[in-house]
């Protein structure tokens, strides 16, 4: 069983393919329309299509996937494993619906909070399997760009894998306030939730993982950079 899973986040626009739980192949689409999905899809069996999107989609879009196989585009009233009773989903993402299910997949017996480094960084709270809580703040490009934009002087910085607690210039100045506040500020959630729950899973994901990963080496975190493949391989079979 061939799934095509799409995720069009605010940044990038990724697929997968997924069989059989496995990921055969991934990639980045360059728009959001029917001929830049079609050039990926040559030769290829697709038994099912699901759609996560935190933008918006064309419609014709929408029907020419439709036409190419079932598709199941992802919304508050998807089925999911996940439990909503105690949270409003109607306001939740899907993408973080998408993150929350891979988690509750991969986790099934403990309590979960997943972070999702993208265009914004996102906390999703699972425990017992109800979705419990989040939280949603500027990602790494936003918070670079946005200095670079709302100031006269600020230049834009690169973001780079080694980065100061504190630095000696402008650069390493908004490098550090955006790298290390970044990677203070997760560190901050995870401590403040394992007093709450010294047992609960950490699982790290999106585009700007990478630059944490070492950093955050001893403090015993999954990093997952399939974890929403997982999500929506777990909802097309579901929905
Ligand atoms: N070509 C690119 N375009 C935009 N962002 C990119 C690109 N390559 C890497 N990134 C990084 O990826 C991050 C977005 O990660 P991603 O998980 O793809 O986000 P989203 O799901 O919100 O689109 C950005 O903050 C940026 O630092
Ligand atoms: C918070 C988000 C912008 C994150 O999107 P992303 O960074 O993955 O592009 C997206 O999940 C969204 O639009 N959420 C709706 C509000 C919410 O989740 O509460």
């Amino acid at each position: 069983m061939m799934v095509f899973c799409l995720d069009f986040g605010n940044s990038q626009l990724k697929y997968a393919w997924v069989e059989a739980d496995r990921i055969v192949d991934f990639g980045i689409l360059n728009q959001v329309n029917f001929g830049s999905i079609i050039q990926i899809c040559q030769n290829k069996h697709i038994d099912s299509i699901i759609l996560s999107s935190v933008i918006d989609v064309p419609s014709e879009l929408i029907f020419a996937l439709k036409d190419l196989a079932p598709l199941h585009q992802l919304s508050s009233t998807s089925l999911t494993h996940v439990n909503y009773a105690q949270y409003d989903k109607l306001t939740l993402g899907v993408d973080r619906l998408a993150i929350a299910e891979g988690a509750q997949i991969s986790y099934p017996t403990s309590n979960h909070l997943s972070i999702c480094l993208g265009t914004c960084i996102t906390y999703n709270w699972i425990e017992d399997g109800y979705f419990k809580g989040g939280a949603i703040s500027p990602g790494l490009m936003m918070r670079t760009k946005s200095m670079h934009d709302y100031t006269a002087h600020l230049p834009l910085i690169s973001p780079q894998m080694d980065f100061p607690l504190l630095g000696q210039s402008t650069t390493s100045n908004l490098l550090a306030g955006t790298m290390s506040g970044i990677l203070l500020e997760v560190q901050g959630y995870i401590a403040e939730l394992r007093k709450l729950d010294p047992h609960v899973v950490i699982i790290l994901c999106g585009g700007d993982a990478p630059y944490f990963t070492s950093q955050l080496n001893g403090w015993d975190i999954q990093f997952d950079p399939d974890l929403i493949w997982k999500g929506l391989a777990g909802l097309a079979r579901l929905n």
